[in-house]
């Protein structure tokens, strides 16, 4: 499986992300008011310590005497209960933001994994064959983790300084414009400080998701080859290999980490001369009693209000550009278009009578030379087909076009006479029962594996598929029988086991199609015969087409096809090919011992 990481983009990603969240977009604005809410109550302890001060300095003359509260204790009661009221509220609205921003990240991530996942599952197989499953699960998991992280925390953060920005600004101007414009003239130039440096860092979190995307994709197929590893002994060389992807990912988050690291100091040193100038400045005015002290104190722990926070806006941001940097990454893999069009014409597998013709196909996979040329098969309903040939002529690579799995380049492939992509793809893929080469089996029971997709089926109809793939013997003889688990992907049993299972999956089905790729290979003579035997039974009623090395297993189809390089060499019942004396009779020959001809 090649390795490209997915291709990202640069588009807005706020924007895909807020248009995707749609469904949500109540929530959102419920979050942003409260966070709102949360961060103005926030701001209103200094204005109560402004007006205690000014109670304590001005007595009957002070702002709160002015609201007509004269007596100077009930000022401080009336004081006292503002402050309860308004750090309750606080409270309140701290509680309510939290609560709905974490959820909000819990419902988006799932929502968009879930979305994601669907997707990736109705894309066409040569995607999976473009991609490396390590990279799609990084998708997957961290980008969209990613992304619940900043939710959790980041976007409060910034609607937070927002606000602070907005109200602290408001305040300065109205109560000493003299001295707001000092507070305010750092704030310019971290804006602009800011979006210089989200410039700078966007491309280096690209990075860094493109090469965690790279290792996991290593790491994953390592772990799955990991029998190999050992067998050969390459421990060491994959350690490096690890070793190397690795580096790269550190190196990529160094060159992210250079530039994060110095944006809150460099913020800081900025916003250290506001505050200096708005404390002498403002003490000045003070001094000369042009500032009310009331209003002074409210002025320093407003500055240090709106400042102070902007020094954290580089951890925001830098949470902000992560998470944007895998936004792209979901929403590039959400917009991938799906290249195998569904086609609309139903069918109903109990109808299908199984006639299947390749008329006049061209194929060949993405960037390789065509491997079926004009190819030409017509295949009778209830019939049963050999098909063999050497290793490479294209044998499985039919069964990908029946199947749907890649599009010929020219050509018509059809299925009781109607076209295939006419049809639709899940009522297509339901009429063909596919044993393929590579077995494969789920985490969970025998009997959920022989289930799995005829999730209706009862017991006693597992069991009978069980015995016409001649599996219930050693299922019988496994712990548990039926429930016994059968390890991830099926590595508790042996290799003739599991393509049992696999038949009895695909007879279960009971589909009018049933193709079987190299179903025999993994099993002994005997388990062959038994599987042949078998074979004569659920072959009688459906098409079939048997795909096999070992040519004892379709030595009774209705007629065998001898491929050669992607065209048919050699095509009749085997009593004809061995009259024939062609390359059928030789391998023949060959397989069954009979040596004395292979001068021939
Ligand atoms: N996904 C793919 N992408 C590119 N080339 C492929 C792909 N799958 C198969 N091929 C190529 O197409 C040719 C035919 O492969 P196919 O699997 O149809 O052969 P086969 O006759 O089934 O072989 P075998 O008996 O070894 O299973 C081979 O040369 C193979 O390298």
């Amino acid at each position: 499986m090649a390795s490209n990481p997915v291709i990202t983009s640069n588009k807005r990603p706020l924007g895909r992300l807020f248009s995707y969240a749609r469904t949500q977009r109540r929530f959102i604005w419920m979050a942003i008011t409260a966070s709102v809410l949360n961060k103005i109550f926030d701001l209103a302890p200094p204005v109560l310590i402004g007006a205690a001060i000014d109670v304590v300095v001005k007595r009957e003359d002070s702002i709160i005497a002015a609201l007509g509260v004269t007596d100077v204790f009930s000022q401080l009661v009336w004081l006292a209960g503002a402050t309860l009221l308004i750090w309750g509220l606080e409270s309140v609205f701290q509680y309510a933001q939290a609560w709905l921003w974490r959820n909000l990240a819990q419902t988006i991530q799932h929502e968009l994994r879930l979305d994601a996942y669907a997707h990736i599952q109705d894309l066409e197989l040569a995607y999976f064959h473009e991609q490396s499953s390590g990279g799609l699960l990084s998708i997957l998991n961290d980008d969209i983790n990613q992304l619940e992280r900043f939710l959790d925390a980041g976007a409060d953060q910034l609607i937070s300084v927002m606000t602070t920005a907005l109200v602290v600004s408001a305040a300065f101007f109205i109560l000493a414009p003299g001295v707001a414009w000092m507070a305010m003239a750092p704030i310019p130039l971290i804006l602009w400080g800011s979006f210089k440096f989200q410039r700078l860092l966007a491309p280096r979190y690209a990075h860094v998701r493109e090469q965690v995307g790279l290792l996991n994709g290593q790491l994953a197929n390592n772990l799955s080859g990991i029998a190999t590893i050992k067998s050969f002994t390459t421990e060491d060389y994959e350690r490096a290999r690890i070793e190397h992807v690795s580096s790269d990912y550190r190196e990529a988050n160094r060159k992210a980490i250079v530039l994060s690291s110095a944006f809150s100091p460099l913020i800081r040193m900025v916003i250290v001369l506001g505050f200096i100038a708005t404390l002498v400045y403002g003490g000045h005015l003070a001094l000369e009693g042009e500032l009310p002290v009331g209003v002074y104190t409210v002025l320093v722990f407003m500055t240090q209000r709106l400042l102070w926070p902007l020094t954290r806006l580089g951890e925001t941001f830098d949470l902000y550009q992560r998470a944007m940097a895998s936004t792209n990454r979901v929403m590039d893999l959400l917009e991938t278009p799906i290249r195998i069009d569904n086609g609309e014409q139903s069918l109903e597998p109990a109808q299908v009578a199984g006639a299947v013709h390749f008329d006049n196909i061209t194929f060949g996979y993405p960037n390789r030379d065509p491997i079926l040329k004009n190819f030409d098969l017509k295949i009778p309903a209830g019939a049963t087909v050999g098909i063999v040939g050497a290793t490479g002529s294209g044998k499985t690579t039919l069964i990908n076009l029946l199947l749907r799995f890649y599009e010929p380049q020219s050509g018509k492939l059809s299925v009781d006479e109607t076209d295939i992509s006419k049809l639709d793809l899940t009522d297509l893929r339901r009429a063909i029962g596919l044993v393929s080469q590579q077995v494969f089996l789920f985490h969970g029971t025998v009997s959920d594996n022989i289930g799995y997709g005829t999730f209706d089926a009862s017991a006693e109809e597992i069991e009978r598929a069980a015995t016409l793939a001649e599996a219930d013997e050693f299922i019988a003889q496994l712990p548990q029988g039926y429930q016994t688990m059968v390890g991830e992907r099926g590595e508790t049993l042996s290799g003739g086991q599991r393509q049992r299972l696999s038949i009895a999956r695909a007879l279960l089905k009971n589909p009018p199609i049933l193709i079987f790729d190299e179903a025999t290979s993994a099993v002994d003579n005997d388990t062959e015969a038994a599987i042949q035997r078998s074979l004569n039974r659920v072959t009688r009623d459906r098409t079939t087409l048997i795909i096999a090395h070992r040519l004892s297993t379709v030595r009774n189809a209705d007629f065998i096809v001898v491929l050669d390089k992607g065209g048919i060499a050699e095509q009749g019942s085997h009593d004809e090919l061995i009259a024939a004396n062609g390359d059928y009779a030789r391998l023949w020959r060959v397989q069954t011992g009979d040596i004395g001809h292979l001068a021939d």
